[in-house]
């Protein structure tokens, strides 16, 4: 039995399924089949100016976040201000600055080719001009250079203004592991929540529809609706016919989910380049997934553990990532050709950064802290192989001998 809406939707969706199908962006602008919630968007009205938007970051995500972005103040001109902001760290591409070209031709050559940007969207070289009068900061850029960028921007943002970390990683410092969301809170006094999802960057950039989770708490100076960002806000910066958006909370779980996958993704490319095949990359999935949880449960406890399965950043974006990311990319190349991990790096991805690389450094030096490395066996033998030339072969005993994850 079909219901009356079941049917009113597969009458109104039809002819565009049939036409459109085989070629998603085709349809992406007219109206979304997949949509799971009403939209919430034109209800929204503002009692102050629209927002302005920067995104901080213009690499292979940061270029395609931007673009979404910059789609959206399209839209929705009453809520946010057309022209966005992206900050470039700037290089030059046979003699011209990648900031000239991305802001005439209109794609950013090195880290998204082929894939045309909306014109409203205004490369920047100058770092704190690029935020000059921004209420929303959107962080897209590799972990490792966040430091430096906070450095830069410390005192030079309002503390009104509001942040989204696209990131996916860990600070390790003096403060012990932190949420990089948490971390741009302290640096810079600005509330900041998290957007996280199974989102291979190239994949949204074509416009092939995917699911995105984002995750932000009202910080206690919130204005109030239509004065200040919210959830319904954030829907509308971030949602798109092909990047379908859940607002949650829980900012912990879906940055946590976020960087340990990468990790976990380091495993599976160790496995597949050694031709193990498709059961030893579920293991490696499997095994992540509870140390994933355990890291979370442990060392975040306001991080649900829902999360890891209900929302696209969890299960999804380990799946996506061990199927196709480029970690997987770059430790199945190491398995094969005996490069390092620097190397394989350099030689597969063009200046983008694999994130596993530096996390699973990272997440070993604070559970050595902790006195904790035996709990988390597979996380420990991919700092192994990655840093200490641990024979991958070996990984299975490893992952044996340090013992299997506690209740
Ligand atoms: N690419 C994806 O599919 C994807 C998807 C989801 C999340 N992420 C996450 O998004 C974040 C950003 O990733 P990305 O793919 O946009 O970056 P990327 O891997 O494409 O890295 C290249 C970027 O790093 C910049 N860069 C190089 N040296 C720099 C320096 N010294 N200082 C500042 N910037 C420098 C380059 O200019 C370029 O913009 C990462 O945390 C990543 O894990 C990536
Ligand atoms: O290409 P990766 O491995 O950095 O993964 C990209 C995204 O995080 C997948 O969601």
């Amino acid at each position: 039995m079909i219901s009356r809406n079941t049917t009113t939707l597969l009458k109104r969706l039809s002819p565009t399924l049939r036409i459109a199908m085989p070629n998603s962006h085709l349809y992406a602008h007219h109206g979304s089949p997949f949509k799971r919630t009403e939209s919430t968007q034109s209800l929204i009205s503002l009692n102050r100016n629209p927002f302005k938007i920067t995104v901080i970051g213009s690499g292979n995500w940061g270029t395609t976040i931007a673009k979404v972005v910059a789609e959206n103040t399209q839209h929705f001109p009453h809520l946010f201000q057309k022209d966005v902001n992206m900050w470039v760290f700037q290089e030059k591409i046979d003699g011209e600055n990648l900031t000239d070209i991305i802001n005439t031709k209109h794609q950013n050559v090195k880290y998204l080719p082929n894939i045309d940007l909306p014109e409203n969207l205004i490369a920047n070289p100058d770092l704190l001009d690029s935020i000059k009068g921004a209420d929303i900061l959107v962080f897209n850029v590799p972990h490792q250079f966040l430091p430096k960028i906070v450095e830069s921007l410390k005192g030079q943002v309002k503390p009104w203004v509001r942040a989204i970390s696209c990131l996916k990683g860990f600070e390790v410092g003096k403060k012990g592991v932190q949420l990089l969301s948490s971390y741009i809170t302290d640096e810079l006094g600005i509330q900041c929540g998290a957007l996280s999802g199974a989102n291979l960057a190239p994949e949204v950039a074509k416009e092939h529809w995917s699911e995105t989770t984002v995750a932000y708490q009202l910080p206690k100076d919130y204005k109030g609706e239509g004065l200040d960002v919210d959830h319904k806000v954030l829907k509308a910066l971030f949602h798109r016919p092909y990047f379908h958006v859940n607002v949650i909370d829980d900012v912990a779980g879906i940055s946590i989910a976020g960087a340990l996958k990468n990790v976990v993704a380091l495993g599976c490319g160790f496995v597949e380049g050694l031709g193990w095949g498709n059961n030893a990359s579920a293991a490696i999935q499997r095994i992540g997934l509870g140390e994933i949880i355990k890291f979370g449960q442990t060392f975040f406890p306001e991080s649900r553990v829902q999360t890891y399965y209900q929302e696209s950043a969890g299960v999804a974006d380990l799946i996506t990532t061990c199927s196709g990311g480029r970690n997987v990319k770059v430790a199945k190349h190491m398995a094969k050709t005996k490069k390092n991990a620097f190397e394989a790096e350099k030689e597969l991805l063009n200046g983008q950064s694999a994130q596993g690389i530096i996390t699973c450094k990272e997440v070993h030096e604070w559970l050595y802290t902790c006195e904790m490395t035996d709990e988390f066996p597979l996380f420990e033998v991919v700092y192994q192989i990655v840093y200490n030339n641990f024979p991958m072969e070996g990984l299975p005993e490893m992952i044996e001998e340090l013992g299997p994850i506690e209740e």
